[in-house]
């Protein structure tokens, strides 16, 4: 049961940074949905790419996993033998939360849900890795360093599916979607003051690129292909492709 996010609906005297901490946990699910345009496209499309993608024995990373909304999809759509999915979450109340929620279903394939640093961890033998919403959190001199790992870590042929707020250099358009995403939380029950607090709170962690910045990032890291296969406003999704033939 997911409750409703009223976290910032009351002035709060100081606002510090943003956290995924267990307010935010509690929330989420319709947190996300309401801040997110797409974001449930997003996670059933991910299913869709996972059954293209999966290749049996191998394994599927979901990186900055929060609740696992993009694993259960995941799971949902793939059919191989021997694969296992490696959840990972630095936040102890997503990933408490997320175990739970991963074994109230029944589902053949294994999950692991791992408390951890995306920075920190290996990654080998991947079809798929998903970075939904995650990579804008960290430090902008640590991007580069971790696609470079996810590429390393996928078998010929694996895809990433990177999915991120965005900015735009053109000022007018930049300016136009990130007013279209306002509209769409105000839409969605979000008042002025919950939109600014928020949005205060993410300043100093959530520091957005542009398309052409996440592109030139992934083909920098090795990846033969990197387009865009989704886009509402500001937020979007890519899917970056690794040479070679399936095995
Ligand atoms: C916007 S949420 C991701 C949503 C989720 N992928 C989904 O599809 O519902 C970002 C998540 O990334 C996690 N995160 C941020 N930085 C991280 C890091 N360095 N290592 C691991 N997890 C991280 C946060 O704790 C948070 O749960
Ligand atoms: O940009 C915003 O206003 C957001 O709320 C975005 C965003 C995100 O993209 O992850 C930020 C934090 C929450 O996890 C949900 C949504």
């Amino acid at each position: 049961m997911s409750h409703r996010d009223t976290l910032f609906s009351a002035p709060i005297e100081k606002l510090g940074d943003w956290t995924f901490d267990e307010r935010v946990a509690e929330v989420f699910p319709d947190m996300i949905q309401r801040s997110v345009p797409g974001y449930s496209n997003i996670i059933a499309m991910i299913g869709m790419l996972a059954e293209r993608f999966v290749q049996p024995n191998s394994r599927i990373y979901d990186l900055g996993c929060s609740l696992g909304a993009a694993t259960l999809s995941v799971r949902r759509n793939i059919h191989h033998d021997g694969c296992r999915i490696i959840a990972v979450d630095n936040s102890a109340a997503m990933v408490e939360r997320c175990r739970r929620h991963i074994d109230a279903f029944r589902a053949a394939t294994p999950v692991d849900v791992i408390e951890a640093d995306i920075r920190d961890i290996v990654i080998e033998d991947a079809s798929l890795v998903v970075l939904n919403f995650t990579l804008q959190f960290l430090a902008p001199e640590c991007r580069q360093t971790l696609l470079d790992k996810v590429f390393q870590g996928l078998r010929p042929a694996g895809a990433l599916v990177l999915s991120e707020k965005f900015s735009f250099g053109d000022a007018a358009v930049g300016e136009l979607l990130f007013d279209m995403h306002h509209d769409f939380k105000r839409a969605n029950g979000y008042s002025e003051l919950e939109i600014g607090q928020k949005r205060s709170m993410l300043e100093n962690v959530m520091l957005t690129d542009s398309v052409q910045t996440h592109k030139a990032r992934l083909m920098k890291a090795g990846f033969a292909h990197a387009e865009l296969w989704f886009q509402c406003f500001n937020f979007g999704s890519l899917v970056a492709l690794k040479a070679g033939e399936r095995p």
